[in-house]
């Protein structure tokens, strides 16, 4: 069960028992997002007031274990075996039981980083996930060094477990080069992320309702447990519940939890190569609350980076889904640094089964 999931069990329940409460709380129409998220940070921030001194203490020790992001010191910190051969482990696995995309999709970035100079910067990535990642044992990465250019180094890196691959990705290394041409498009314009609240803040202003059923409590409890080494603030905390038909469009800030500091632009893009692929799928579920997914997994993923940032620092996450038939989904995603400037872009197609909703019968 995702965090969708528990949220809308949580939704189908206040409905069953509180229904005038409920539609008092969505301003009475499902349609309205924009109404809906507004009327949830409000009513979450009133009640998030009591807990201040609980989620600041909480926060403040959360800072203070995470001085270093996991994702550096764990995740991204592959074991040299031999030459162009290393090995990664796992830090955090999706409750689907098969390997977060996002982590073989950074570990192999980092596999082919090591084989390329510090004057080389990352400019893109073209993977596809071809087998289900086992969290059970650890990863390997191989890589090939398969061009070395004047401006452009290309690098193939096979992901294997069991002798077989799980991903094979090609990433291309680009010397910093002066352009005349430069342009991007404009930025969403959206509140800061010091406006909004984190999952884990939603979470806990969801468990303090007194009509939460247990089973979504349980499900909740399991969810802040999980340590993602991500946080993420939803623009639109509305599309947690999926209640009505929402444009396959999503918006939050993110950033790695945990200090990872200037300087190193190569680690920045595998960190963002992890993030990338945390929220984006799901992105193409959104026009459908009366259905939801019984099996979704990442085929491939494409990245292409822009410009320098800092994945520790706040980026808004601007996803949206252009296409979806035939069992699969089409998602794009744009990280924009909050000054405006658009420091990567990804593209994903993933598997999408899914089944139609029915109210959860234990509630
Ligand atoms: C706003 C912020 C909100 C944030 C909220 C986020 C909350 C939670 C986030 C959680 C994180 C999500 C994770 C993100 C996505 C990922 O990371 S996915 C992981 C990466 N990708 C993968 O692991 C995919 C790897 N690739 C594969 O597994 C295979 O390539 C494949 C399974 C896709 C290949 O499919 P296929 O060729 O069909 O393989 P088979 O082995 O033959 O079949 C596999 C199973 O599928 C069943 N099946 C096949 N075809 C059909 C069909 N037409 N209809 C129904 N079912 C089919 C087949 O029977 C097999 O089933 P079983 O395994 O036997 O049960």
């Amino acid at each position: 069960m995702d965090l969708i999931e528990v949220l809308r069990n949580f939704t189908l329940c206040r409905r069953r028992f509180q229904t005038n409460m409920a539609e008092k709380e969505l301003g009475g129409s499902h349609e309205s997002s924009g109404l809906i998220a507004k009327n949830n940070i409000l009513e979450a921030k009133e009640a998030l007031k009591s807990e201040q001194d609980e989620v600041s203490q909480s926060r403040n020790s959360q800072y203070q274990q995470d001085l270093k992001s996991v994702l550096v010191t764990s995740v991204l910190n592959l074991e040299k075996l031999d030459v162009d051969l290393y090995r990664g482990t796992h830090h955090w696995v999706p409750r689907t039981q098969r390997l977060f995309g996002g982590q073989i999709v950074g570990q192999a970035l980092v596999a082919a980083a090591k084989s390329v100079s510090d004057s080389l910067y990352a400019h893109s990535l073209h993977c596809y996930f071809v087998r289900a990642g086992d969290p059970k044992v650890p990863v390997l990465y191989q890589v090939d060094r398969t061009r070395d250019g004047r401006s452009f180094t290309v690098r193939s890196v096979k992901a294997i477990q069991h002798g077989q691959p799980i991903l094979i990705c090609q990433a291309s290394f680009q010397t910093l080069q002066p352009s005349p041409l430069q342009h991007q498009f404009p930025m969403p314009v959206v509140p800061p992320p010091e406006d909004l609240l984190t999952v884990e803040e939603l979470i806990h202003h969801y468990l303090s309702k007194p009509d939460l059923a247990e089973e979504a409590k349980k499900g909740l409890k399991k969810l802040l447990a999980n340590e993602v080494p991500i946080e993420i603030k939803p623009v639109n905390p509305a599309h947690f519940y999926r209640l009505g038909p929402e444009q396959p469009r999503r918006l939050f800030w993110g950033r790695a939890r945990g200090h990872i500091g200037e300087g190193n632009m190569k680690l920045h893009c595998c960190v963002a190569a992890y993030v990338s692929d945390y929220a984006l799928l799901g992105t193409a579920l959104l026009p459908y609350p009366e259905y939801r997914a019984k099996f979704a997994a990442s085929l491939d993923h494409s990245m292409w980076f822009h410009s320098t940032f800092r994945s520790d620092e706040w980026m808004l996450y601007e996803c949206e889904s252009p296409w979806a038939g035939s069992s699969r989904g089409l998602v794009q995603g744009r990280m924009w640094r909050r000054d405006g400037v658009l420091a990567a872009s990804c593209s994903q197609e993933g598997v999408l089964r899914v089944k139609p909703v029915t109210e959860p019968s234990k509630l």
